[in-house]
């Protein structure tokens, strides 16, 4: 066996699974574990990357965006996979976010979002409208988030670096949809993972379990009525996952357990492991109609599906009616703080701000940063859209979902969507802006084909030659200046042409080694 896993984790399987069937989970083991991508509709429709990429696809059954992969095929040495055209992830992995039922237009919290596999995969199912809050309380981890936000061209994110308590306090009831992608003993990954198993520790069943109920409780708070929240974890152990649930059932009355459609080689929850550990001592005994609920949660076996160890749980808040007033108070505030409402009359001047006094220099300064992005929208992108409100944040100007009052005293990575910085009344476009742009939406493009090595060199950060021929100008606009550049027209990011040289404006992080 490939994988040395630990003699207590072996034992407590066998017992839970039975000698049958723990020997299909062992034998499990030894068959190789599975690579998946995950295409990125904000940036390509699956059939036309279908059409386009280089190596062999099969789809994954319960995501429908999703294909398995030969790991040997390096899907993350592409230049498509810089264009964010997909997402590398772990097959099962895709599953919680397909139960969430998100449609364009909601509010959804990831609050475990690192490094953000899965807010990739909600930002593609908003397509851009409502927003998406994403949180990781680890601050090293939420670099990693942010750029993988950046890299998929989201447009309607605010990246929090906070506890869940504290995110609780400022937005009661305000959520659609809530993903718990929890922090657990990760016991589904030890094939995928060999130092998880190597370092799991008995003892971290109990300690994640105690966790796990808080952030439940957390996000309890944050859920509108009539909302969901799909709550995953990568491991088998029960205490972590149908105790979670039944615990949470027991706090929660207004909770209940939606039962999930067991086909694609999903398993139930099993609430006869609730009795066993009452049994030895590691559990309560639970009222029957809440243990019965868990038969309603799912799991994902490494010997019945291709892909590790998952546990699922749809849980929804009664009271399918919102709180109208409220809801409406909610979305009105994010057009009244000094941004200004959205500019209906002319979409390529969209941010106008209100007049000021005059009599307050940060207002005006400000008021002044935000016309320099107002001008380079209107010089530079055609007719882009452009959501949320201009927001400044340390020299930043970025597009917001939220009103900048609600952030106030959160540990925030980002409010929203980087557009640039302001330095001398002129703004340097972000990288995340040229991420989300399609080449229709930018006045300058410069499109190099995947086949030709000048791609490479650019995701390097090489300067290129480049005539003057190939830069695509809208009509009427000179070469010289920012340029889009787009890979088979899938943007990359930012150069800046003059007398036939490209600078090369690709952030040194993010490039090519
Ligand atoms: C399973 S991972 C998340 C993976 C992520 N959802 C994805 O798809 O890429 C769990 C994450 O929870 C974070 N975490 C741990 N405790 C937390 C807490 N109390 N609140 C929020 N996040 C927490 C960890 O830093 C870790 O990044």
């Amino acid at each position: 066996m490939a994988v040395q896993l630990p003699k207590e984790f072996i034992e407590r399987m066998r017992e839970l699974l039975g000698e049958e069937e723990f020997a299909h989970f062992y034998a499990s083991y030894d068959s190789p574990r599975f690579a998946g991508i995950r295409v990125n509709t904000l940036k390509i429709d699956p059939e036309a990357f279908k059409a386009v990429v280089p190596f062999d696809l099969r789809p994954i059954p319960w995501c429908q965006t999703g294909y398995y992969v030969e790991e040997q095929a390096k899907p993350g040495k592409h230049p498509y996979y810089h264009a964010g055209l997909y997402y590398i992830q772990e097959p099962s992995a895709m599953a919680p976010v397909e139960l969430l039922d998100v449609t364009p237009g909601e509010r959804v919290l990831d609050l475990c979002a690192a490094p953000g596999g899965k807010s990739t995969q909600i930002a593609a199912k908003l397509r851009g409208r409502g927003m998406l809050v994403t949180n990781d309380i680890n601050a090293e981890r939420t670099k990693a988030l942010a750029k993988n936000i950046e890299l998929y061209g989201v447009r309607n994110a605010v990246v929090l670096g906070e506890s869940p308590e504290r995110i609780a306090r400022a937005f009661p009831s305000f959520f659609d949809k809530i993903l718990i992608d929890a922090p657990c003993s990760g016991e589904g990954m030890f094939r995928k993972d060999e130092d998880m198993a190597r370092h799991w520790e008995p003892e971290w069943v109990r300690k994640y379990a105690g966790m796990q109920q808080e952030i439940l409780k957390s996000a309890a708070s944050m859920l509108a009525p009539g909302g969901r929240i799909v709550y995953s974890t990568c491991t088998f152990a029960p205490e972590e996952n149908e105790a979670t649930i039944a615990e949470f059932l027991l706090e929660h009355p207004e909770f209940r357990v939606v039962p999930l459609r067991l086909d694609d080689g999903i398993a139930p929850g099993r609430p006869e492991w609730l009795t066993w550990l009452a049994e030895w001592g590691e559990g309560k005994m639970y009222p029957p109609e809440i243990a019965a609920q868990t038969a309603g949660c799912g799991r994902l076996w490494p010997h019945k599906v291709e892909g590790e160890g998952h546990f699922l749980a749809v849980l929804e808040r009664h009271g399918a009616e919102k709180i109208q007033k409220e809801a409406e108070e909610d979305r009105n505030v994010s057009s009244k703080w000094e941004g200004g409402a959205r500019d209906k009359r002319n979409p390529r001047h969209p941010h106008r701000s209100r007049p000021g006094t005059g009599r307050d220099s940060k207002a005006v300064d400000d008021r002044e940063v935000l016309e320099s992005w107002r001008t380079f929208a209107q010089e530079q992108l055609d007719g882009a859209e452009l959501p949320g409100e201009p927001l400044l944040f340390g020299g930043n100007v970025y597009l917001s979902p939220l009103a900048k009052e609600r952030l106030d005293g959160l540990k925030v990575v980002r409010p929203g969507w980087y557009v640039g910085t302001v330095k001398n009344g002129r703004l340097t476009p972000g990288q995340p802006l040229a991420t989300a742009l399609s080449p229709t939406e930018a006045v300058r493009v410069l499109d190099l084909p995947s086949s030709d090595g000048g791609v490479i060199r650019y995701l390097k950060g090489e300067t290129l030659q480049v005539d003057k021929e190939r830069i695509r100008c809208r009509e009427g606009a000179s070469p010289k200046g920012y340029v889009l550049v787009t890979v088979d027209g899938y943007s990359l990011g930012w150069g800046k042409w003059q007398d036939g040289l490209l600078k090369n404006e690709y952030p040194a992080g993010w490039r090519w080694t």
